[in-house]
């Protein structure tokens, strides 16, 4: 039989935890996470609120580092690595969509789209050329001079979609992407980001509890008190938890 190549993988986090120190007490909010994110890969992370998904995708984004626990970007293993190669990692490789968007008040759309490959020292009209053709591709070829407070919830949504793919980056780490999204909105940013996924190969992972994202992965893993307790991917999952 012909058995079909296995992609590399982009990250892969080994037996992670993680510890808050809160007023003296401590959280775990991971508690031993195994996963392996493969390049193609259309990943969400669900379960229910305090579960751990914000702080797995945060640790996943080399925005936080895990108490104990191995992370590789690429097979490069980042223990010890240091804060500005961590930064250099996440400028180059990784883009991010968070709940608040994060868009900066004072730039326009366009100027948002532009920050990423700005740092990156992409000349001036190279972004900008992008940056419209991306917004344009979005339904926000209308409206890329205006600032964040002039656009809706589900456009300021498109515009940090549009800096997180910008950079073409090899992994997209979205929290809760249609969270506060209506399900119209919702729909048509699932639409854009499988597509993204399909046609230039970026690969996702994402949180969520909405069951309309959920459906649309092609991998569901179930975080539950800080542990994956089912896996779509694995075959025994349907014997886990
Ligand atoms: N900076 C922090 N300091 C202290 N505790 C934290 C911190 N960040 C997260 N926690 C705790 O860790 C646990 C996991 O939180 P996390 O935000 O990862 O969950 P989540 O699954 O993303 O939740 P939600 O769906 O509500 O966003 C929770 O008990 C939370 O209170």
């Amino acid at each position: 039989m012909h058995k079909a190549s296995v992609p590399p993988i982009v990250i892969e986090a080994q037996q992670l935890t993680k510890v808050f120190m809160q007023k003296q007490q401590s959280v775990q909010a991971l508690r031993g996470v195994d996963l392996q994110v493969r390049s193609g890969d259309f990943t969400v992370i669900s379960g229910p609120s305090g579960s751990g998904k914000t702080t797995l995708l945060n640790i996943l984004g080399l925005l936080d580092v895990p108490t104990s626990g191995r992370v590789s970007f690429e097979g490069h293993d980042l223990a010890g690595a240091k804060p500005a190669d961590l930064a250099a990692l996440r400028r180059d490789h990784i883009g991010f969509v968070f709940q608040a968007y994060n868009l900066m008040p004072v730039l326009t759309a366009v100027e948002n789209t532009e920050m990423v490959m700005e740092f990156q020292g992409v000349p001036a009209n190279e972004r900008r050329r992008i940056s419209a053709e991306l917004l344009q591709a979005l339904g926000l070829g209308e409206l890329m001079d205006r600032f964040p407070d002039q656009l809706s919830g589900g456009q300021q949504q498109r515009v940090a979609v549009a800096r997180a793919i910008a950079s073409k980056p090899r992994l997209v780490i979205a929290d809760e992407p249609t969270a506060n999204l209506d399900s119209k909105t919702a729909d048509s940013l699932m639409d854009l980001m499988s597509e993204l996924n399909h046609k230039h190969g970026i690969t996702f992972v994402f949180s969520s509890h909405d069951p309309h994202v959920i459906q649309r992965a092609r991998r569901v893993l179930t975080l539950r008190d800080g542990i994956i307790v089912n896996d779509s991917a694995a075959p025994e999952a349907a014997h886990a938890a």
